[in-house]
C-alpha cells in the first residue's frame, strides 16, 4: 500500500505500469509508440463521439466557457438522457450535435461526420439527413399552417428523392407507428400538447436520421402526457433503431433510460447505468441503478459537491493508491490528521475502521438513482 507521502516519487509505479524508473531504451520507446499507434482512436466505434469539446462564448467582452473539455460517447442504437443544472452546458452541446453551432476546440463526430470541418453545404445535408431534433417549444417543431401529414412530408420533400405517393406512404407509416393516424389532417392548433410533440418526433424521423436529439421535449407537459411522448421515443428507438439523446429535467424520463449522463460546469461529471438483475435464489428480476463518476482522458475526475462539501475538501486532496481503489482524503496537516485518525499506515474513521468501498471518503460513488448534479 502506498501512503500519501509516497506520491510523486515514482510516477510509473504509481500509475501501476510496473516499469522500472530511469530513462527507457530506444527500443522500449519504439515499442510504446507502436503500441500507441495500434490503439484504436477514441470513440472509433461510437455513433456520437465528443472529445474534449470546448465552446467559449464572448458577450460584452466577457468570456463564458459553456463547454470545458466535454467527453461523451454514444453507441449506435442507444436511448440515453442528459441531465444537469441550468447553465451546465446541455443546450450548447445539443446545438453543436444538431449542427447549428460550431465548437471552439476539441473534436465532435456524429455518424462519421466531422462537426468542426463541415462546410455550409455539408452542414445543411447533415441537418436534413443525419440528425433530427425535437425542441421543447412546439412552435419551433411544427409549421402552424400545415397539417400533421404535410408537416411530416415537408422534410422529405426538401431533401428530394422520393415521389409524392412514396412520401405520403412513408409519413403515414410514421404516424401509425406513433399512434397519430387520427391527427393526419389536423393543424397543430387542433392537436393536444402531447400530440404536437409526437408529431414533432414524426417530423424529426421523416428522413430516417441516424440520431434523434431532443431538448426538454416533455418540459411543457403534464406527467401522463410526458409518459406518452417518452413512449413515442422508445418506439422510434426500438422499431427503427434510431439513436436517441434526450436532454431532460424530468426525473421520470431520466430514470426510464438505461444510461443517464450528468453534465456539470461544461463537462460530463457522472453517469447512472441501469440494468436488470435476476436474483439467483428467487429468480425475481429488479432494475439496479449504479452511479459512476466520470474519469476523463487526462485523468480528471469531478467529485460530487455533496461529498467534497461534507468533508470540507477544497483546492487539493490527498490520494492513496490501494490494490483495488484509490482513496481521496481531505488535505489536513499531517499531525492533525494522524492525531485524529490514530496510528496505522492509512486513514481510519473514528472507530479505527478502514473505510469501505461506497464510503464517501473513498471517492467511490455508491448506488444511487438520479444524477442531476
Ligand atoms: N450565445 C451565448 N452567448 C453567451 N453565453 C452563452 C450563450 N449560450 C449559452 N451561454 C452560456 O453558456 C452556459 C451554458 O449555457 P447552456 O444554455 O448550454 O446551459 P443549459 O445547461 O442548457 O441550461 P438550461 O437548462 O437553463 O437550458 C451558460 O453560462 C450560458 O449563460
Amino acid at each position: 500500500m502506498t501512503t500519501p507521502s509516497d506520491h510523486g516519487q515514482d510516477a510509473s509505479a504509481a500509475a501501476g505500469t510496473g516499469a522500472p524508473a530511469g530513462p527507457a531504451s530506444l527500443a522500449e520507446l519504439e515499442r510504446r509508440a507502436a503500441a500507441r499507434r495500434r490503439r484504436p482512436a477514441y470513440g472509433h466505434d461510437a455513433l456520437i463521439a465528443c472529445d474534449r469539446l470546448v465552446r467559449v462564448f464572448t458577450a460584452d467582452g466577457v468570456e463564458v466557457q459553456a463547454l470545458q473539455g466535454l467527453d461523451l460517447l454514444v453507441a449506435e442504437g442507444e436511448l440515453m438522457a442528459l441531465v444537469g443544472a441550468s447553465g451546465s452546458g446541455k443546450s450548447t452541446l445539443m446545438n453543436i450535435l444538431a449542427g447549428l453551432d460550431v465548437p471552439t476546440a476539441g473534436a465532435a463526430k456524429v455518424a462519421g461526420r466531422d462537426l468542426l470541418t463541415m462546410d455550409a453545404g455539408a452542414r445543411l445535408g447533415y441537418r436534413r439527413e443525419v440528425v433530427g431534433f425535437v425542441w421543447q417549444q412546439t412552435a419551433r417543431n411544427l409549421l402552424p399552417y400545415l397539417t400533421t401529414l404535410q408537416n411530416v412530408t415537408l422534410p422529405m420533400q426538401l431533401s428530394g428523392g422520393r415521389r409524392r405517393a412514396a412520401r405520403t406512404k412513408a409519413a403515414e407509416r410514421l404516424l401509425s407507428m406513433l399512434s397519430l393516424d387520427h391527427c393526419r389532417d389536423r393543424r397543430p392548433h387542433q392537436l393536444s400538447g402531447g400530440e404536437q410533440q409526437r408529431t414533432a418526433i414524426a417530423v424529426a424521423l421523416a428522413n430516417s436520421p441516424s440520431v434523434l436529439l431532443a431538448d426538454e421535449p416533455t418540459g411543457e407537459l403534464d406527467s401522463h402526457t410526458a409518459e406518452q411522448v417518452f413512449t413515442a421515443f422508445r418506439t422510434a428507438n426500438e422499431e427503427l433503431g434510431t439513436t436517441i439523446v434526450i436532454v431532460t429535467h424530468d426525473q421520470a424520463v431520466a430514470s426510464e433510460v438505461r444510461r443517464t449522463v450528468a453534465i456539470r460546469d461544461g463537462r460530463t461529471s457522472s453517469e447512472v447505468l441501469r440494468r436488470t438483475e435476476r436474483d439467483a435464489a428467487t429468480g425475481r428480476e429488479s432494475l439496479v441503478a449504479r452511479e459512476y463518476a466520470m474519469l476523463d482522458r487526462t485523468g480528471r475526475l469531478q467529485l460530487p459537491a455533496e461529498y467534497t462539501g461534507s468533508l470540507g475538501m477544497e483546492h487539493r486532496v490527498l490520494l492513496e493508491l490501494e490494490s483495488d481503489h484509490i482513496g481521496v482524503w481531505p488535505d489536513r496537516p499531517a499531525d492533525e490528521g494522524r492525531a485524529e485518525e490514530g496510528s496505522g499506515d492509512g486513514p481510519e474513521d473514528e472507530a479505527g475502521q478502514a473505510p469501505e468501498p461506497g464510503d464517501a471518503r473513498t471517492g467511490m460513488p455508491g448506488t444511487a438513482d438520479g444524477a442531476d448534479a
